[in-house]
């Protein structure tokens, strides 16, 4: 699989404030994604993942604070050049449009056609390359409505990379996917030198596959820093509630998380 990855810019987020219904959802979020690194935003559920993501794919505005891609103010970047440097794969990817797999991964090649209305069902080396990369070459003339939840989040990946995009925004990228297909898209996301900002609960593989880790609790930032720097027993209790401890992988030496349940309340820090 071949990406745009040369240069790919890095993300900067700026003491990002987002308030609605009275409640602060982003309370000063300030973290970077390293060009062609993986960051990796862990933190429970209701925490501001996709809050975050969605201001770096400008679905929303911050009510103060910037977003930065290559040092540009996300908002000052003209539409179709942001189309061409990053593709997201959303959490729900829901269409309601009757499109067969190839058309839907089709899409992610409109950005970097030479006219926006290019006809769908030109399948292009950019399609057959990533559904090869994917492994769903068999799904080609599916239609999209017959897929299962794991074989959608499949194709959706597809089409972020034939958009051959320079920074790749993905909401929960492997939670409909068996384990060794999460694997298997991680190692994807991970070896083509793209700039990945990705919400992940698994946080054995957030350890994994992450240079770097951005912790929310409640909208804040709670940690930055690398799986080994964050990861910690501590950390896991005071931000999931969780009662665990972490030893060094065998094979890659970096944290392995062993779940003991949930940690007794008195563990817990302040939430
Ligand atoms: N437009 C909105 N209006 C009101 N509340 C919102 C809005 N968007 C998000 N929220 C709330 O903000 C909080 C953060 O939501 P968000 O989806 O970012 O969390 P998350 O960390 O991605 O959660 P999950 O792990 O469950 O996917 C939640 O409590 C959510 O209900």
């Amino acid at each position: 699989m071949t990406a745009a990855s040369d240069g790919a810019p890095g993300i900067e987020i700026h003491g990002v404030d987002f308030v609605r219904g009275g409640e602060h959802i982003l309370r000063d979020v300030t973290a970077v994604a390293p060009a062609g690194r993986f960051t990796g935003v862990i933190g429970p559920n209701g925490s501001g993942k996709s809050t975050l993501l969605s201001m770096v794919m400008r679905w929303q505005r911050p009510d103060s604070g910037r977003v930065l891609l290559g040092g540009r103010d996300v908002h000052d970047i003209r539409r179709r050049d942001f189309a061409r440097m990053v593709a997201e794969v959303e959490q729900h990817s829901a269409t309601v449009l009757e499109l067969t797999v190839e058309q839907i991964v089709e899409l992610g090649t409109i950005p970097n056609a030479s006219g926006w209305g290019r006809p769908l069902g030109e399948a292009s080396a950019d399609v057959d390359d990533a559904l090869r990369t994917l492994g769903i070459e068999d799904l080609r003339l599916r239609a999209w409505q017959t897929l299962s939840g794991g074989e959608r989040q499949k194709v959706q990946m597809a089409r972020a990379l034939a958009q051959r995009p320079q920074v790749l925004v993905l909401d929960e990228p492997t939670n409909h996917l068996d384990v060794a297909a999460g694997l298997h898209l991680l190692d994807v996301a991970c070896g083509l030198g793209l700039t990945v900002l990705a919400a992940v609960h698994d946080l054995q593989l957030a350890a994994m596959y992450c240079d770097r880790l951005i912790v929310l609790d409640d909208g804040r930032v709670h940690a930055v820093g690398t799986p080994d720097e964050v990861l910690t027993p501590e950390l896991l209790a005071e931000v999931y509630g969780l009662d665990a401890q972490v030893m060094r992988h065998p094979v890659t030496g970096g944290p392995l998380i062993v779940m003991c349940g949930v940690a007794d309340d008195s563990e817990r820090g302040q939430r």
